[in-house]
């Protein structure tokens, strides 16, 4: 396996975990400054040439580069860089016409299940107000988080409404009727913690999660990547990964 953002905080223990892993090969990685005695690459199509699964943990400006790369070496994908807009969500689906990809915002296995109750819940409590807060690291680049906006999938998902049409970052208002609220909040060293809660005038329902290391997300990642050598083209998740593991 390759790994596009090899040298940054995720990326290095992806690296970790791969070097002590016996079933994975680590062939080298892509970052923005060249180190051939590590192998680090700047171009992805040098990295994607070299191995079977190239994982990104890269950053969005780099997504749509690393899915043409793997595309044209018929390698498979495993995306977990979040922060894209459309033209890197188009390029993910365009190459998962030809390779897997593996695209998942939050690569701990528990939290995927967090995805599943959002989405129960989110249709049996139609009159709740859902509401979304994310807390994550001051370095983190993108808000609301790649997992909130997938929490927040689940809820719209679970009402039969498109995110698009009911979130709201804006809290500058009063709020309205069946909009799915996010709150994003960064400071020191925060892993990752996601809330969501669903609220009328006499109750509250919080579904949380906490990660307490980095090296949670490493693992999962190690496990989409080993799931993803040799499948079939087409866009996967996580709840794919983990398969039997979940109800249905
Ligand atoms: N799915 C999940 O479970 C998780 C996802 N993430 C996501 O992973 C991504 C990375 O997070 P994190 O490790 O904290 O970020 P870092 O900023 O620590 O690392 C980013 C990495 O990407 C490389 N990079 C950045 N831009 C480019 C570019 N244009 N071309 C090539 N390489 C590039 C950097 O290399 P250098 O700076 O050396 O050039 C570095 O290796 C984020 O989108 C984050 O949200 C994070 C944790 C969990
Ligand atoms: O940038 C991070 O650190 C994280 N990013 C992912 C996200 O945007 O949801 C996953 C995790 O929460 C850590």
């Amino acid at each position: 396996m390759g790994i596009a953002g090899i040298t940054g905080r995720l990326g290095a223990l992806c690296a970790d975990e791969a070097r002590s892993a016996s079933d994975i090969t680590l062939t080298g990685g892509l970052a923005r400054v060249a180190d051939p005695g590590r192998a680090i690459v700047t171009d992805p199509g040098v990295l994607a040439a070299g191995c079977d699964v190239l994982l990104d943990v890269s950053s969005a400006d780099a997504v749509e580069a690393v899915a043409e790369a793997a595309m044209k070496a018929g390698c498979a994908l495993v995306t977990g860089t979040t922060g894209l807009g459309p033209a890197q969500e188009a390029a993910l689906r365009r190459a998962s016409g030809v390779i897997p990809v593996v695209r998942a915002a939050n690569f701990s296995p528990a939290l995927n299940l967090m995805l599943l109750a959002a989405k129960m819940l989110a249709g049996r409590l139609p009159g709740f107000d859902a509401e979304i807060v994310e807390t994550h690291h001051r370095q983190k680049r993108d808000a609301p988080s790649g997992t909130a906006l997938a929490i927040g999938e689940a809820v719209a998902t679970g009402r039969g409404v498109r995110l698009a049409d009911v979130m709201q970052v804006d809290r500058n208002r009063v709020r309205a009727e069946g909009e799915i609220g996010f709150a994003s909040l960064r400071a020191g060293q925060i892993v990752g913690e996601h809330q969501l809660s669903f609220t009328d005038a006499f109750e509250q329902i919080t579904l949380g999660h906490r990660a307490f290391d980095r090296r949670l997300f490493a693992r999962g990642a190690l496990l989409a990547v080993r799931w993803a050598a040799g499948r079939s083209p087409g866009l996967y998740g996580m709840e794919d990964v983990v398969g039997g593991g979940f109800p249905d």
